[in-house]
């Protein structure tokens, strides 16, 4: 049972957000009235319509969905709304600092040029009302050619982004697929994280580690099937970005009450609680820490531990985060005092 203290806790902390596609942000509201801005026709009559397809029985079947609601996305204005929107919307969830993923092969596949994508979000990020960051991911069911193009493509914008993530279908495209592409990035200073372990098996976390050096794993929860991969995570202070309400969605666990997120905490691992497409897997951040919470029986300690971790486990200047872990120590000291 989540009492009113610990809920109130949980919800007022201070908080990143290090794993969140702003295309997964996209409200159904606002793909209805981006499609009419843009004139372009939808498959679903109604916003109702369209959030009854929200049934998901996979990855793909939530992928597929997905991509058709990012297509009404045409103008520097429309990227500009929907990051605008949801930069609002976690300021909220008191989301301090928020590392965003855009996919711009869901966007130039369709004639939309990178700079149109990266500026749109980019302008909206610099008007806050938090601190954030962008994270350009490369969708793993296209080539690595393809990825290449895009890194040669968005390089004029280098500034803009600070790293490279790798999603979209995750089984049959193994992080090695990717090599070449990340060491690329990596030549270019960028930051590096992929998701691994979501529907993949935990190998697919060992060579996001070992063949693409990446810093952080998005979701990693198969993790737990690996003793030897998991003591690996733990003594080199890997973090797993997961996301609770997106693997009951997409059916990675049956119930939030068989969610692995205690056990990850228990090993001692650096887990954090993100919402990965807050518009399609039924909330915000707060809204996964409070079904986690809900389900797992987690506490006030585990709580701290989350806020701290997604500093820690954030791409930050040092500076910056000791600001904020010192944000988070104060109000847990005022919280329990
Ligand atoms: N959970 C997820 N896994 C892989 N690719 C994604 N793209 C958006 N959400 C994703
Ligand atoms: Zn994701």
């Amino acid at each position: 049972m989540l009492t009113d203290p610990l809920r109130n806790i949980v919800v007022g902390m201070p908080k990143a957000e290090l794993h969140i596609h702003i295309e997964g942000s996209l409200e159904p509201e606002l793909i209805f009235a981006l499609a009419q801005r843009n004139g372009v026709s939808l498959a679903y009559s109604s916003v109702e319509a369209l959030r009854a397809a929200y049934a998901f029985t996979d990855l793909q079947s939530f992928l597929d969905i997905y991509y058709a609601g990012a297509s009404v996305l045409l103008t520097e204005q429309d990227f500009y709304d929907m990051t605008a929107a949801y930069l609002a919307r976690v300021h909220a969830d008191n989301v301090r600092h928020a590392e965003i993923f855009f996919d711009p092969q869901t966007h130039t596949a369709r004639g939309v040029p990178i700079e149109t994508v990266i500026t749109g979000i980019w302008r909206a990020c610099q008007e806050g009302p938090i601190s954030s960051r962008l994270i350009m991911c490369f969708l793993r069911h296209l080539s690595e050619e393809e990825a290449i193009a895009t890194l040669e493509d968005a390089a004029p914008y280098r500034d803009k982004f600070i790293g490279v993530g790798l999603d979209s279908s995750e089984v049959g495209h193994p992080p090695e697929k990717f090599a070449r592409v990340f060491d690329r990035a990596r030549e270019l200073g960028l930051h590096l994280v992929a998701h691994a372990g979501e529907e993949g098996p935990p190998s697919y976390i060992r060579n996001a580690l070992d063949v693409l050096n990446v810093e952080r794993i998005d979701h990693g929860v198969r993790c737990l099937e690996d003793q030897l991969l998991v003591d690996r995570l733990v003594s080199e202070q890997v973090p797993l970005t997961v996301c609770p309400l997106s693997n009951i969605k997409l059916r990675v666990f049956d119930v939030m009450g068989k969610h692995n997120l205690r056990a990850l905490l228990d090993a001692g691992l650096v887990a954090t609680v993100n919402s990965d497409d807050p518009a399609y897997f039924g909330g915000y951040v707060n809204a996964n820490y409070l079904a986690a919470f809900e389900a797992l029986d987690l506490g006030v300690a585990d709580a701290k531990t989350l806020a701290r971790n997604s500093f820690t486990a954030s791409f930050l200047d040092p500076e910056d985060k000791r600001k904020y872990l010192a944000e988070v120590d104060a109000f847990f000291a005022s919280a329990t005092a």
